[in-house]
């Protein structure tokens, strides 16, 4: 991912706008609070001053006035604890939700899925999801630095006024908050660093606590295997954080020395002032105080500040991603596609290699698919049919060539509005734990609340005999994520899968990829015949194209057009008869082992 600049918005005013825009309310009300409060301490320490001064002078009048001030002072800030901190809990859970919304929003935005297959690109969104705690309470962080440096300020006047010198004690405080701001950094690029472990770490204890792998974990032995390259992971991460954290512990605690022994000096600097006489009792007291409150003031800065620096760290990333995804969305093509098609599809000389590999997964690609037609892929594994069907998708982008839709280049098509008129059903489909209606019904939204339309879809991927016999029909959860879910076997979902790629009406491109892998033999061959028959109806109102891949061969017959893939490249393209006449062909070899194979 290239670094851009985040001088558009800065860091410090993202994170707090990220606060006003979720609860705009309760962050003022919290900024006025951790803002004013500590201003109050200051005021406090004043008054018993004022009071001692009074009391050593007898001055019934003013001592009276201190006793009050205080005691009003000190109730207001007791009082107003409460409700400040309640509305900062506020505005941390809104500013938590808006951060997860506009996590969404931003992989959202990436076009097509080429951008998530970048490792780097994945290695800063798993960053950022594990740093959301910190944007989160970034509001909350800005004001108690605020707060902080408000106190500093009033003390500031106040030792200036009594005694100038100890305006020196302050300074000193400016070596640990650099100590501090200087670790935050290293720390930042210390997890960006150890991301890459952090997330095999994570990917590691997701597999070996999910019950989809139990069964092949407890079968294999793998268990001790996986648990020791976890661990390891887990240590390399860690170790790569935790080194510079000692680093850090260095550097911020020889800053903290520095200033506590300003500190001491200046308590035995104020004892020697009224030794002399030349201090108030008052006066000592204030300065003490003070002095003293510094201190306080200087360990909460440097907390509050290192939360601070989390906060800008965790903005920062989440800006140079925004920016990133505005401009893959600029690179983006704007072209409104047709909503019927004309002539086709054109591969011209289509090539593609994932971001991060360096093997080509298709070279030199050309192939017309004409509109109307049912296209067969087929291939042996890791030929390239699925890369093949992505690109057509829209999902990414050829690396070079290019694939025209009537003529007009794809990568200039606005990628929504294709993926609008696409349809697919992917060998590795989603298991949407919804209701039926609705995990159906993400196949189209607009028509998710139509029974009517939901019900053909089910129809038509083999499944309404399956959820005529759930419990609540259509309004059945699926899934074992709830405790009112039902789960369902392999072909079961394959089959809603199914469904969901026949919801959205005339397509210009219906693509299949291994649609009934999942399904037993016979139901597969009788599927499979029927689903394509009635998509090439479905299709036939936008002219459309139905693709499909499969490793079924007797399926292929079904097709206008069959196309070999064979390491990236195409092999064999035709009928089947035409293909089958070819002798020393790979199609002919693979459909008469796979016949003997299945007879
Ligand atoms: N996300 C990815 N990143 C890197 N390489 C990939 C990725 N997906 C696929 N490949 C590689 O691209 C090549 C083509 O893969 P593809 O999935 O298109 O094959 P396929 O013909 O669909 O195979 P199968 O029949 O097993 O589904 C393979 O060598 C594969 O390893």
């Amino acid at each position: 991912m290239t670094p851009v600049s985040t001088r558009r918005r800065g860091p410090l005013r993202a994170a707090v706008g990220l606060s006003l825009e979720a609860d705009r309310r309760a962050t003022c009300i919290t900024f006025v609070a951790f803002g004013l409060r500590p201003t109050v301490l200051v005021l406090v320490l004043y008054l018993v001053k004022v009071m001692v001064d009074a009391a050593v002078a007898h001055d019934t009048g003013t001592l009276n006035a201190a006793v009050a001030g205080i005691a009003l002072a000190s109730a207001m800030a007791v009082g107003s604890v409460t409700y400040s901190i309640e509305q900062s809990v506020r505005m941390i859970e809104a500013t938590a939700s808006a951060v997860d919304r506009r996590l969404m929003t931003l992989i959202g935005r990436l076009p097509g899925v080429e951008h998530l297959d970048d490792p780097e690109v994945r290695d800063q969104i798993e960053v950022l999801r594990q740093e959301r705690v910190h944007l989160s309470e970034g509001g909350d962080a800005a004001s108690l630095v605020l707060g902080a440096a408000v106190r500093a300020a009033f003390t500031g006047v106040i030792l200036a006024v009594v005694q100038p010198v100890l305006l020196l004690l302050p300074l000193l405080a400016v070596p640990p908050l650099l100590a501090t701001k200087r670790a935050q950094r290293r720390r930042d690029q210390a997890v960006g660093q150890a991301a890459g472990a952090a997330r095999l770490a994570r990917h590691l204890l997701a597999v070996g606590t999910s019950p989809a792998a139990a069964k092949e974990l407890r079968l294999s032995g793998l268990g001790p295997h996986l648990r020791a390259r976890q661990a390891e992971a887990a240590t390399t991460a860690d170790r790569t954080v935790t080194r510079t954290v000692w680093r850090n512990l260095v550097t911020t605690s020889a800053a903290s020395a520095l200033f506590a022994l300003g500190y001491c000096a200046a308590l035995l600097f104020v004892l020697h002032r009224f030794a002399q006489g030349r201090v108030s009792l008052g006066d000592v007291i204030l300065i003490l105080g003070l002095v003293t409150s510094v201190s306080t003031q200087l360990s909460q800065s440097v907390q509050f500040f290192g939360f601070l620096q989390q906060t800008l760290a965790a903005s920062r990333r989440l800006l140079r991603l925004e920016e990133y995804a505005d401009r893959a969305a600029q690179g983006a093509g704007e072209a409104v596609p047709a909503e019927r098609l004309v002539d086709g599809i054109r591969l011209d000389g289509v090539g593609f290699r994932y971001p991060g590999s360096d093997a080509r997964a298709l070279e030199g690609v050309d192939l017309v698919l004409p509109a109307g037609s049912v296209v067969a892929v087929v291939g042996a594994n890791g030929a390239g049919k699925s890369t093949l069907i992505k690109l057509l998708a829209g999902l990414y982008r050829p690396t070079s060539g290019r694939i025209t839709v009537d003529g007009v280049d794809l990568a200039t098509v606005h990628s929504d509005l294709w993926h609008l008129r696409t349809s697919a059903c992917f060998q590795d489909f989603s298991r949407l734990e919804f209701d039926v209606r609705h995990s159906v019904g993400a196949g189209s939204p607009a028509h998710a609340e139509d029974d009517a339309h939901v019900t053909r879809a089910l129809e038509q991927g083999g499944a309404a005999e399956l959820v005529a016999g759930l419990p609540a029909g259509l309004a059945t959860r699926l899934g074992t994520s709830f405790d009112d879910g039902v789960d369902l076997s392999g072909g079961e979902w394959q089959r809603v899968a199914l469904a969901r790629a026949r919801m959205r009406t005339a397509p210009c491109l219906l693509v299949l990829d291994e649609p009934t892998a999942a399904i037993d033999p016979l139901a597969e061959d009788v599927l499979l015949t029927s689903y394509v028959r009635a998509a090439r109806q479905t299709v036939a109102q936008s002219n459309g194209i139905t693709l499909f891949a499969s490793h079924r061969l007797s399926t292929a017959r079904l097709a206008d057009l069959i196309v070999v893939v064979d390491r990236g490249r195409i092999a064999q393209l035709g009928v089947h008869d035409h293909l089958m006449a070819d002798r020393n062909g790979i199609y002919r070899d693979l459909y008469e082992r796979q016949s003997r194979a299945y007879a």
